[in-house]
């Protein structure tokens, strides 16, 4: 029987003056890589937090691992990865000393962590500035960081908000196959991204949130069938409603050269 990692039931969320989210069911199983999309604002960013127990003020039930997160036990944190979209990272600390700090908040022993760092950063081709400060790191070396920093424990359900950006073509290959090797692992990933052909490639199951609800949910077969368009991105066109890009952007050239 598959297992249940996460459902949310019923979920609500309003901030003063504008409800967020109106009401998303969705169960998601053990081995499922599900791309999170929909446009800015749809509030995919907002379902992240609400999981992982960042924002509080939701309606409606949210279980991981089968534990009600509002129950005052964090213990399903300690399975949980996170990649957030904006991260704070202690800029004045080094690579080593982040990550060893990270590794041992969830628990590892503290040579441990920073062996295991390590030997992730070394194969992010960043073994040479282990010891440097995160200030002098460009905007893909400290995302790399940060996707270290989320899998130094094990998870087994790990949440990607935006991975991929400021990494280079190359590790974009490294990070797509290694969330395919690890789903087949039989960890869970939630993946949010705006980045159409990899969600495209790597998810098994795709949501698309539409104005707080979920507009769409299936495998990109089963949405290209509903969408009868060819891409990702064609279908996220469709199903958003969206088909006045050639129009926009030449409104947006007028406005900028001031020709009407
Ligand atoms: N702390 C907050 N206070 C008030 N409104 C908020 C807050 N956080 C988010 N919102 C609003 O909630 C809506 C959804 O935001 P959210 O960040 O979840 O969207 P998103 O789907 O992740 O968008 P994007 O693709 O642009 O990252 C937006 O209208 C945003 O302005």
């Amino acid at each position: 029987m598959e297992e249940k990692v996460l459902s949310l039931q019923n979920l609500y969320m309003s901030y003063p003056g504008k409800d967020v989210l109106n009401g998303i069911n969705l169960d998601v199983y053990r081995g499922q890589i599900i791309g999170y999309i929909g446009p800015n604002g749809a509030g995919k960013s907002t379902t992240l937090k609400i999981m992982l127990g960042l924002v509080d003020g939701y309606g409606g039930v949210v279980e991981i691992f089968g534990q009600n997160i509002s129950s005052n036990d964090y213990t399903y944190k300690q399975k949980i990865g996170y990649v957030p979209e904006n991260a704070e990272i202690y800029d004045n600390l080094t690579a080593a000393e982040y990550l060893t700090f990270i590794g041992e908040l969830y628990g590892l022993e503290r040579g441990a962590a920073e062996t295991k760092a390590l030997s992730l950063l070394e194969e992010f081709d960043m073994g040479d500035v282990f010891h440097s400060r995160i200030s002098s790191f460009s905007k893909g070396m400290r995302q790399k960081v940060l996707i270290t920093s989320s899998l130094l424990h094990n998870p087994d359900l790990i949440f990607l908000d935006e991975p991929l950006s400021g990494l280079d073509a190359n590790s974009v290959m490294v990070i797509k196959d290694m969330l395919e090797a690890l789903a087949n692992q039989g960890k869970t990933i939630f993946y949010s991204s705006h980045i159409m052909d990899v969600v495209e490639r790597i998810s098994n199951r795709i949501v698309l949130l539409v104005n707080g609800e979920i507009a769409a949910d299936g495998s990109f077969e089963e949405l290209k069938e509903k969408g009868k368009a060819g891409s990702l991105e064609a279908i996220f066109n469709q199903l958003t409603g969206f088909d006045e890009h050639q129009e926009t952007a030449k409104k947006i050239v007028s406005i900028v050269t001031g020709e009407t």
